[in-house]
């Protein structure tokens, strides 16, 4: 085929132009994202501090080499370990109010442990995810002396009846099962993340949104120094709770429990059903519900562990560690409190 000059001049002169419209159309497809649909900086031209004057975050900077040395504040996997001074409390919760989430709480107060329930409230309303959205799920076969204790804005309280039982370590096992329940019913709709806290315990110092994460459970104050032969683990290998001498990494408390909605009703689902079939074998394991836990937690690893400052006991005196006491059990007359000894 022949082309004259004139034809090849403007063969030429098209491609040229393409590659030009195309050059223009990835120049301001590339612009617009750099100008704000992707990175939403739209108002570029307006001077930095103005614009930056509601989203500026002014705290200390974080060191690369200074920090506790006292304490271990990540596990072998990774998770954070949370001890006083390794967060900082401004900056955690300035990141989680911006995502406007809903706490649920768990508390049972079965028999007379609804006489806690009034000292826990009010001290959650002083220390626990304070300008938070919480909601309380007060479980108990008391409804009529659930005490009426003023609540902040954005909290609320639902009280559940639930039946009494003579046996304590049937009431203290049985939360699995309930807690399992309440999240399909009632809890999966109405909160983001869960905590599951005993009752018989006050706040006495912050309790933030440094606590929350996918999976989180708290360190024993009564074994973190132990090694893992004196866990007071379930040993009996016929318990579906068993764990073996040589395994365990800490040995988690079962007054204090939490993480995402979904991940919480796992472990509920999952310690309900072997709570279960170990009562159908008639083995109840060393330490009900905590065992189960434990064994659970132990092949199902937590994403954030909180120190014991999250769960002190206050029969326990403070040790140099722990800088601060966030929650703590009450000592109380066991004979005077549970329905069996
Ligand atoms: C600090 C810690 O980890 N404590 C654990 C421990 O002893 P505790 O001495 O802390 O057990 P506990 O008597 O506090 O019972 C656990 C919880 O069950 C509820 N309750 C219990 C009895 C009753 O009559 N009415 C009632 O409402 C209540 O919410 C209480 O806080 O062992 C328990 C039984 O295995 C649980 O594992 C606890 O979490
Ligand atoms: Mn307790």
């Amino acid at each position: 085929m022949h082309f004259s000059s004139n034809a090849k001049q403007f063969v030429l002169l098209l491609i040229v132009g393409i590659v030009l419209l195309l050059g223009y159309v990835h120049y301001s497809f590339f612009n617009e994202r750099l100008n704000g649909v992707w990175f939403d900086s739209s108002n570029r031209d307006i001077p930095v501090d103005k614009d930056q004057r509601n989203t500026r975050l002014l705290y200390k900077q974080p060191s690369v080499l200074a920090g506790r040395t006292d304490v271990v504040a990540v596990t072998p996997w990774l998770a954070p370990i949370v001890w006083d001074g390794t967060f900082d409390p401004d900056l955690v919760d300035t990141i989680y109010k911006s995502m406007n989430i809903t706490i649920a709480t768990t508390v049972f107060a079965v028999g007379k442990y609804v006489l806690f329930l009034r000292d826990f409230l009010e001290t959650a309303e002083k220390h626990f995810l304070v300008d938070f959205n919480v909601r309380y799920y007060v479980f108990t076969d008391r409804p009529d002396d659930v005490p009426s204790v003023n609540l902040s804005q954005g909290r609320h309280l639902s009280v559940i009846q639930v039946p009494g039982s003579n046996r304590w370590q049937e009431i203290s096992a049985r939360r699995m099962e309930i807690i399992q329940t309440a999240i399909e019913r009632q809890i999966s709709r109405e909160a983001d993340y869960i905590f599951c806290l005993d009752v018989d315990s006050k706040f006495h110092a912050r309790w933030g949104a440094e606590s929350l994460g996918r999976l989180v459970a708290v360190i024993h104050p009564w074994f973190y120094q132990a090694t893992r032969d004196h866990f007071t683990y379930e040993r009996r290998p016929a318990s579906t709770a068993y764990i073996p001498m040589d395994e365990g990494d800490y040995y988690y408390a079962g007054a204090v429990f939490g993480g995402l909605l979904e991940e919480v009703y796992t472990l509920t689902k999952v310690c309900r059903n072997q709570l279960e079939e170990d009562a159908r074998n008639s083995i109840e394991a060393a330490w009900q519900e905590e065992s189960h836990l434990n064994r659970y937690l132990l092949y199902n690893k937590p994403s954030k562990l909180l120190s014991p400052e999250y769960q002190w006991d206050d029969k326990k005196t403070k040790t140099k560690e722990v800088k601060v006491i966030r929650f703590s059990s009450v000592v109380k007359n066991y004979a005077e409190i549970r329905p069996n000894v």
